[in-house]
């Protein structure tokens, strides 16, 4: 036997004997864990034969109380122990399949003798539970292992650094307690076995990479010092791998005081949540917080506006002919995502401090209660130092004042008898039962003679028709947002005061009437939704959210300035982490992130941010960054992993027809080769409606709109915008021609659209292709005609 083969035989005897501590270690909480989930049951269906519960004396009302008390901790107490149970579970049950992945072998200076150190997706002792017989990659000691070589090595404690000699450094691949695959490395994890992850077929869910982090990558997950941390990677470079690295590490270095839920991410698209919804809980945590920001856009202003949403926006200027609506609504877009609009907009809150608010008057049954007028007055009346969103919470108190002096004059009114003979008599019996629950609180009232059941059912009656006013006032309605933006965007003298006419763009006019028109559809521009939001909130106070420690921001190229600003304030506690690639940013409003990251770098400023760029692509193989990257302006800084494949190809079809049939081949072919996750990728929801209806008898095709939530397998049939931050093993374009592409800011969303593929990809032109195509060299990628 040689030397290799008795190392692996001695390190398969050292993955038996830590599987079977691991799996007895298992076996013995499986029969914990069921006892105390039995206990809690138990407790929580006698919860109330244990308690004395007597109210007949305050002394007996202070010993229920006590008894109430203790039950609800002993409950508490075992409800935590079978959580804190069950999670050390779902740890082991990884562990005994594969309990780790990496060793190093480290002799710290000044110390007798090395220590092995074998790392695992958890930490676990040995039996006399000082020994760790694994340490989770998370581990201060463990970042040696994906930054140092062997040789001299440090890593960082929190007590300083720690030196010394690393003598080895080994990776494994072990699947159902069997070492598959071993060897010794360098300074890269693994060259090889990235080879091997990265050649894999994909799938719908995106896959832990914690065996495999790369030196850079790994600075991107333990970076702990900044407020806010940009990661500006190249396509397919692991941001988003990362980012969630990085919160499974934010929550296991900050585990006393960080929790999963005060962890949040902003996806690209509800989809999107579902594709990377597996990679915490593969590394036993939980899953972080996630959302959109449509959807949290819907959730503030959906209920008063049709909200228009970046893929509609998307949709309608990808199909719009050159000509002045595209003009107008690419100038609305510019300044609208701006800086300069946000700060026109604090401004304008300062003028309406002095003058100019606007008001809805205080109506019932068509009737004024209080005028705009009066309350205008009132508003003005109030201390100018007071500010101005504490002022509309005193007008909120007083018209609240003013509507219960309403309401109890109108108890004499007439239509308020004629209800009271109508009342049911299911309602007549629940103004009975409330008045006499209150009778018991307030021994006064009674139910017995006429006048006094008719002035309670009269206050119950007018109560309950104000209620809809009461809530209104309370959510601040009275305050007409809408009527002073509609004034902002149209009142040129008022603009010009509160801008001061800088960047005004030159469509200014018009872009006012477009937005104007559509609110008086009940719809809002999405390049209106952040502005109309950020005034409403500085009127009426910002929906502050302080729980939330980290917000992750995935594909921050897509957000306007404007709107980064704005998840700044509503997350004032939180650090940020914000991810992007600025070769794609689709949309239009991204064109005001100016090329740079001048503004990301400004949300927190230069000292309080950090930025780190990746510049390796591993999604695709080398052929295709050789060809994606070609069209990009600064594309030769994007380093391609060493992974061989096929050069992408470039058919050129004369007919529909023809098209159509080439690309069903291409599929069946593809499939066959084993490439299951494919995409046909259109430009446009319209493009991809077109072709799942011409396609859907030869392929068995899925379509994905916007609202699709949950990333499918098999070949979806999907529009480019949608296509972000996903992958699939081979890409078809549907229709990469000229005619297709015709303009120049479509480059990043053609560049975006193949960078989704990790082993073909082949581009279909009807005629002559785009010019994005023409500027790479002919000799990356084969023709076909
Ligand atoms: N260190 C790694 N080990 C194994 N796989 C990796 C590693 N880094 C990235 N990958 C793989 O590369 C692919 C791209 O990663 P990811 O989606 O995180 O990149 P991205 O930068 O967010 O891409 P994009 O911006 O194009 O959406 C994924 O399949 C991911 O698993």
């Amino acid at each position: 036997m040689d030397l290799k083969d008795q190392d692996w035989q001695h390190e398969q005897q050292r993955v038996d004997s830590v599987t079977g501590k691991v799996a007895a270690r298992k076996g013995t909480l499986e029969a914990e864990v069921g006892l105390v989930r039995g206990d809690v049951v138990e407790l929580r269906k006698d919860f109330w034969d244990e308690v004395r519960v007597n109210f007949s004396s305050s002394d007996d009302l202070g010993e229920t109380s006590t008894s109430l008390r203790q039950q609800s901790q002993v409950l508490s107490e075992r409800e935590h122990a079978h959580l804190q149970a069950s999670e050390t579970l779902k740890k082991l049950k990884l562990l005994v399949k594969s309990p780790y992945f990496g060793r190093i072998d480290f002799t710290e200076e000044g110390q007798e003798g090395k220590e092995t150190i074998y790392l695992g997706i958890a930490s676990f002792l040995d039996d006399d539970q000082e020994t760790f017989l694994v340490y989770d990659w998370r581990a201060p000691v463990s970042s040696l292992y994906y930054d140092g070589a062997p040789g001299a090595a440090a890593y960082q404690t929190p007590s300083g650094e720690i030196s010394g000699m690393m003598e080895l450094k080994r990776q494994f691949v072990i699947r159902d307690g069997k070492i598959k695959v071993m060897f010794d490395t360098g300074v890269t994890i693994g060259d090889e076995l990235l080879q091997q992850v990265l050649s894999h077929s994909s799938d719908n869910q995106m896959k832990s990479i914690v065996a495999t982090i790369q030196k850079e990558q790994n600075a991107v997950i333990r970076n702990d010092k900044s407020r806010m941390l940009v990661v500006q990677g190249a396509a397919g470079s692991g941001k988003t791998s990362a980012a969630l690295q990085r919160v499974a590490y934010l929550l296991y270095k900050y585990r006393g005081t960080l929790k999963a839920d005060q962890v949040l991410l902003f996806s690209p698209n509800p989809m999107f949540n579902s594709y990377v919804s597996t990679v915490l809980p593969e590394l036993g945590e939980e899953n972080m917080l996630q959302t959109t920001f449509q959807a949290y856009l819907e959730h503030r202003i959906g209920r008063e506006f049709d909200l228009e949403d970046v893929f509609s926006q998307m949709e309608s200027i990808l199909k719009a002919e050159e000509g002045p609506w595209l003009t107008v609504k690419r100038a609305s877009i510019a300044y609208k995502s701006s800086t300069l609009f946000l700060e026109t907009i604090r401004r304008f809150k300062d003028h309406l401090e002095q003058s100019g608010m606007k008001f809805k008057p205080i109506r019932f049954k068509g009737r004024l209660i209080v005028s705009e007028q009066v309350m205008l007055e009132k508003f003005y009346g109030y201390d100018s130092s007071v500010r101005l969103a504490n002022r509309i919470e005193l007008m909120r108190d007083w018209l609240l004042k003013e509507l219960a002096q309403f309401a109890k004059n109108e108890r004499k009114a007439p239509w308020v008898d004629e209800q009271i003979e109508v009342l049911d008599p299911d309602e007549y019996q629940k103004a009975y039962t409330r008045i006499r629950r209150k009778q018991s609180a307030k021994k006064k009232e009674t139910f017995d003679d006429f006048d006094r059941e008719r002035s309670l059912l009269a206050k119950m009656v007018v109560n309950e028709w104000l209620k809809p006013v009461r809530k209104w006032i309370k959510r601040m309605r009275f305050v007409d947002v809408k009527t002073m933006y509609e004034e902002l965007l149209t009142d040129k003298q008022l603009f010009l005061s509160v801008s001061g006419g800088h960047g005004l763009p030159d469509e200014w006019e018009e872009m006012g009437i477009e937005s104007i028109q559509m609110m008086k559809e009940g719809k809002l521009a999405y390049e209106d939704v952040t502005p109309y939001l950020y005034l409403q909130d500085l009127l009426k106070g910002f929906q502050i959210n302080s729980v939330i420690r980290h917000v992750f921001i995935d594909e921050v190229q897509d957000y306007s300035p404007f709107q980064l600003e704005y998840v700044k304030r509503i997350f004032p506690r939180a650090r940020m982490t914000a991810l992007g690639d600025l070769n794609q940013g689709i949309y239009a409003h991204t064109d005001v992130l100016g090329g740079s990251l001048e503004s990301l770098k400004q949300l927190y400023g230069a000292d309080e941010t950090e930025v780190i760029s990746l510049t390796r692509s591993y999604r695709s193989t080398l052929e295709i960054v050789d060809f994606t990257s070609s069209m990009m302006p600064g594309g030769e800084s994007i380093m391609p992993f060493n992974r061989y494949g096929e050069k992408p190809l470039v058919c050129l079809a004369n007919s529909r027809e023809k098209l159509h049939s080439s690309i069903v081949k291409d599929i069946r072919r593809l499939n066959e080769q084993g490439y299951e996750h494919t995409a046909i990728i259109c430009k446009t929801a319209e493009e991809c409606e077109y072709v799942y209806q011409a396609l859907k008898d030869e392929l068995p095709l899925k379509r994905i709109a916007k609202t699709t939530p949950s990333f499918v397998t098999g070949t979806l049939v999907i529009p480019s915008y949608l296509a972000k931050g996903v992958e699939f093993d081979a890409v078809v374009i549907y229709d990469a021609s000229q005619e297709a592409y015709s303009r120049e800011s479509e480059r990043k969303l053609f560049y975006t659209a193949c960078t989704r593929a990790m082993h073909q990809l082949h581009i279909y032109s009807l005629g002559a292709p785009c010019r994005f195509i023409e500027d790479v060299s002919e000799d990356k990628y084969t023709l076909q005609s």
